[in-house]
């Protein structure tokens, strides 16, 4: 059965905006676990710009079914990875100024420092997930560097603004989920989905689980937080049906 991963990241921005205590993305954790979610997906960025590390230890703590941990190949970050022990750390390329994740992790190009990253943290006994546009030279590198896991960057699919477009995107990451499936890895998906684009990503096969924050978010405004977990939810597993 495909899987939700709800990214909180979108909370902690709110919050971060005004510096207050509230919203809080562990409140927002806790009652999407309650809503359906299947694992819980943030965020720690270098520029700390929404999810905190106190965040992440809390969450570490309370979480009951699986934290995703998303961060940049630095040893900051390895270092904060290995104290924290979450079950996954997804590896997302980063830059200073961006408005968002742009771009899947360039894994070809850096491929020493990934392959390290993944060896320290699969020691470890964490699961790594590799944050990868749909390219399958991306796929196979991923792959060598021992990778377990990838999840294919959505964004641009999301971002198209012609059924052409959004075909051609479509294509592209249909066949990057048969490929790496075929490679042996288990490839998730994610990144600008919404309730409009979902379904078709949703009803690819073999897709895992889908990361989905900013537009979970968005509509909780105005259906309530537990419902646009669970109208989320109910598309992914209707498109499998
Ligand atoms: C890697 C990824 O896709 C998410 O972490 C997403 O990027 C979160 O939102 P921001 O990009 O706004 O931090
Ligand atoms: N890895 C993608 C993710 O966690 C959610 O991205 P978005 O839905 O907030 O764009």
């Amino acid at each position: 059965m495909i899987q939700l991963g709800v990214n909180i990241d979108h909370i902690a921005t709110l919050r971060q905006a005004r510096g207050t205590r509230y919203p809080s993305p562990v409140q927002a954790a806790l009652a999407a676990e309650s809503a359906g979610a299947d694992a819980i997906t943030l965020h720690l960025r270098e520029d700390r710009r929404h999810i905190q590390d106190r965040d992440v230890d809390i969450l570490r703590e309370l979480l009951q079914t699986r934290m995703n941990l998303e961060m940049a190949v630095t040893d900051e970050m390895l270092k904060i990875a290995l104290r924290v022990n979450p079950q996954d750390v997804c590896l997302v390329p980063e830059r200073r100024q961006e408005l968002t994740t742009e771009g899947g992790l360039d894994v070809v190009n850096h491929f020493d420092k990934v392959r390290h990253a993944c060896s320290v943290l699969g020691d470890a006994g964490i699961r790594v997930s590799l944050f990868i546009n749909a390219d399958k030279a991306q796929m196979d590198a991923s792959k060598e560097a021992g990778a377990p896991v990838v999840e294919i960057h959505t964004g641009h699919y999301a971002d198209t603004t012609s059924a052409e477009a959004e075909q051609i995107e479509y294509d592209k990451i249909k066949d990057s989920v048969i490929y790496g499936t075929a490679l042996g890895l288990c490839v998730n998906a994610g990144h600008g989905l919404h309730y409009h684009n979902v379904q078709k990503i949703a009803a690819i096969a073999d897709v895992r689980e889908l990361n989905i924050g900013h537009a979970i978010v968005a509509h909780a405004l105005f259906v309530g937080w537990d419902s646009a977990v669970k109208e989320m939810k109910s598309l992914m597993l209707a498109a499998r049906t």
